[in-house]
């Protein structure tokens, strides 16, 4: 990190759950074209939460232990998943599960409700979250922006809340800024994070600029050519998307206004 990043970002820390972090971007750690790059990028990225699919884990045994290293190496503070998970048994059992091998109440919940946009089925994400926050976990929900959800998921226990920006994957950035704004103004004081769909560092600070407090993403650094310099990019675009939340951006206008005020008539000759 540099003098640049590493000032402005101290004095802007952001709390999930009570743990204060001062990078504002959270980084999947999925599809990466080595554990080496894997690395480089975390680190490149300044990222201080990484997530991490339980499932993964537990598919390769000796490959999971390694990953497990790297990351315990990186001092980086996990967020496991439920990646991939379709129905609230699934992602309560793997919830329980991470809790066992990763030791944290953190869960990153998603359930899945569709094949085809990956889009999270809203009304078991709330049963999901209501039995794991019962049962002491500090959920992280995937959602949409809608805000009836929003609320029942708040209602349920969630002290986060994190709308899609597009489809997992799509790389397509923020489908619905208008939802999305909302649901900032709606919830003024929940720590509210874009997660998934980001493709490019233009993305992310837009999402920084509706006042969004981080941002999550994998696909776009795991399968950038350059997934170091991309990590770099994004951290680099998070912290100017907030910078430029927090400096009151200027109103938007329909008409024209002249930036450089005519003062008199120039004589010439
Ligand atoms: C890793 C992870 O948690 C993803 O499910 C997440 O939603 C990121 O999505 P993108 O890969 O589109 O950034």
């Amino acid at each position: 990190m540099d003098a640049m990043t590493s000032t402005t970002a101290t004095a802007d820390p952001v709390e999930f759950y009570g743990t204060r972090v001062t990078s504002r971007l959270l980084l999947g750690t999925a599809q990466y074209p080595s554990p080496a790059i894997l690395a480089e990028a975390i680190r490149a990225s300044a990222a201080e939460i990484v997530t991490v699919s339980l499932r993964r884990e537990s598919g390769v045994a000796r490959s999971g232990q390694s990953f497990w290293q790297l990351i315990r190496d990186l001092g980086v503070k996990v967020l496991p998943n439920t990646a991939g998970c379709k129905t609230v048994k699934e992602a309560v059992t793997t919830a329980e599960m991470a809790r066992e091998l990763f030791d944290t109440p953190w869960i990153k919940l998603e359930v899945i409700g569709e094949d085809d946009t990956l889009q999270p089925d809203v009304f078991g994400l709330v049963e999901a979250a209501k039995i794991l926050t019962r049962d002491g976990f500090q959920v992280f929900p995937y959602t949409t922006e809608d805000l009836i959800v929003a609320d029942k998921l708040l209602s349920a226990g969630c002290e986060v809340l994190m709308p899609w920006g597009a489809p997992i994957g799509s790389g397509r950035g923020l489908n619905n800024p208008y939802g999305l704004r909302s649901m900032r103004a709606h919830f003024p004081r929940v720590p509210l994070v874009v997660d998934a769909g980001v493709g490019v560092p233009s993305h992310a600070a837009a999402a920084m600029e509706l006042g969004y407090d981080a941002v999550l993403l994998n696909t776009a650094v795991a399968k950038a050519g350059d997934p170091v310099k991309m990590a770099r990019a994004f951290a680099l675009a998070i912290e100017a998307g907030r910078e430029g939340f927090r400096a009151d951006p200027m109103e938007t206008r329909d008409m024209a206004a002249p930036s450089t005020p005519v003062m008199g008539q120039a004589h010439f000759g």
